[in-house]
C-alpha cells in the first residue's frame, strides 16, 4: 500500500500471531482527494490519496481534528464524492451509498417511537430478500440483539435504555443488513470507560465472528491500538496517511493492556511528529 509520502516504519516487534489472515481486495482508493468549495473559501480537506483496504480487515483512521477522516469515510460510503481520483469497491467505481457499504450512526439516529427490534429489523426492510417478510425481518433482528446481548430487551423503547445499550442497538441495526464494509464515525462518544471497553470486547467478538471489514474513525490512541489491525495516522489538514501502523496483537485484545499502551503511545507519537517536524 502507498499513501502520499508517508515513510515506511516497522511495526513494533510481533508480540503474537497477527489478529487474522487477510483476504481479497475489497476497496482502492486511487487518488482520491476532497476539496469543499463554498461561495467564500475553498477548503482541501483531504490530500490526494491511495489506499487499499482487503476482506477482513479492521481499519481505524486516527488524525488531528479536521483532517479529513470523516471525508474519507463519508466518501467510501458514498456520501461525497471526491474532487479527485477513484474509489472501487469490489471492483466497481462508488457513486452512492450502498447497501454494502453501511454506516453505523450514533444511538440518537435510532428511532424513539420504535421498540429496539423494530429499530433493528428498519435496515432489512429494504433489502430484496426480506422485504415484505416480517417474519425473517424479526428472527435476523433477533439473531443480532443475542449476538450483543440485548435479546432481553427487544420490546424496550430507546429511551428506556443506556447509552451503552443504545449504542450496541445502533450497532446491530447497522449489522443486521450484513453489510460487507462497517463504517464507524467515532462509535464510542461519551460512554463511560466500564461501558467502553464492554462495547470494544463485543465489536472484536463480531469482527472475529462474522469476519466482517470495519473502518473506523477515533481520535482515541488506546481505542486505535485495540480494535484495529491497521491504523493509519492522518497528518493535519489537508489529510493524508503519514504512517501505517500495524496492530500485531492477538484478539480479543483488553483496553487496558499493557501492550496496547504501548501501541497507543507509539500511534500519539506519530501524531505529535508529523513529518515536516521530524
Ligand atoms: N460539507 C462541508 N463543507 C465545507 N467544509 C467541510 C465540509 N465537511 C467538512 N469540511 C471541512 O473539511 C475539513 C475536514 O473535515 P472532517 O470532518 O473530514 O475532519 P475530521 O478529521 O473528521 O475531523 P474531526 O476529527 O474533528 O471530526 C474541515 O476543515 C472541515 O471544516
Amino acid at each position: 500500500m502507498e499513501f502520499g509520502n508517508r515513510t515506511k516504519t516497522q511495526a513494533p516487534p510481533p508480540q503474537n500471531v497477527s489478529a487474522k489472515p487477510l483476504r481479497a481486495k475489497l476497496l482502492q482508493l486511487t487518488n482520491v482527494s476532497k476539496t469543499f468549495q463554498s461561495v467564500t473559501q475553498a477548503v482541501e480537506a483531504l490530500a490526494p490519496s491511495n489506499l487499499e483496504i482487503e476482506e477482513g480487515e479492521f481499519v481505524v483512521f486516527f488524525g488531528p481534528s479536521g483532517c479529513g477522516k470523516s471525508t474519507l469515510l463519508d466518501i467510501i460510503a458514498g456520501f461525497e464524492t471526491p474532487t479527485t481520483g477513484e474509489v472501487l469497491f469490489e471492483g466497481s467505481p462508488v457513486t452512492m451509498p450502498g447497501s454494502d457499504r453501511l454506516m453505523m450512526f450514533q444511538e440518537h439516529t435510532l428511532f424513539p417511537w420504535l421498540n429496539v427490534v423494530r429499530n433493528v429489523m428498519y435496515g432489512l426492510k429494504h433489502k430484496r430478500e426480506f422485504r415484505f417478510r416480517l417474519r425473517k425481518q424479526r428472527e435476523t433482528a433477533r439473531s443480532w440483539l443475542k449476538m450483543i446481548g440485548l435479546e432481553e430487551f427487544e420490546t424496550s423503547l430507546v429511551h428506556e435504555l443506556s447509552g451503552g445499550m443504545k449504542q450496541r442497538v445502533a450497532l446491530a441495526r447497522a449489522l443486521a443488513p450484513d453489510p460487507k464494509v462497517l463504517l464507524v464515525d467515532e462509535p464510542f462518544p461519551a460512554l463511560d470507560a466500564l461501558v467502553r471497553t464492554k462495547l470494544y470486547a463485543d465489536l472484536q467478538d463480531i469482527l472475529v465472528r462474522t469476519g466482517k471489514t470495519i473502518i473506523s474513525v477515533t481520535h482515541d490512541p488506546r481505542e486505535a491500538a485495540c480494535l484495529a489491525d491497521r491504523v493509519l495516522v492522518f497528518t493535519p489538514r489537508p489529510g493524508r496517511v503519514q504512517k501505517e501502523i500495524r496492530v500485531n496483537l492477538p484478539r480479543p485484545r483488553d483496553i487496558n493492556d499493557q501492550e496496547v499502551g504501548e501501541y497507543a503511545s507509539r500511534i500519539m507519537e506519530e501524531l505529535e511528529n508529523p513529518p515536516d517536524e521530524k
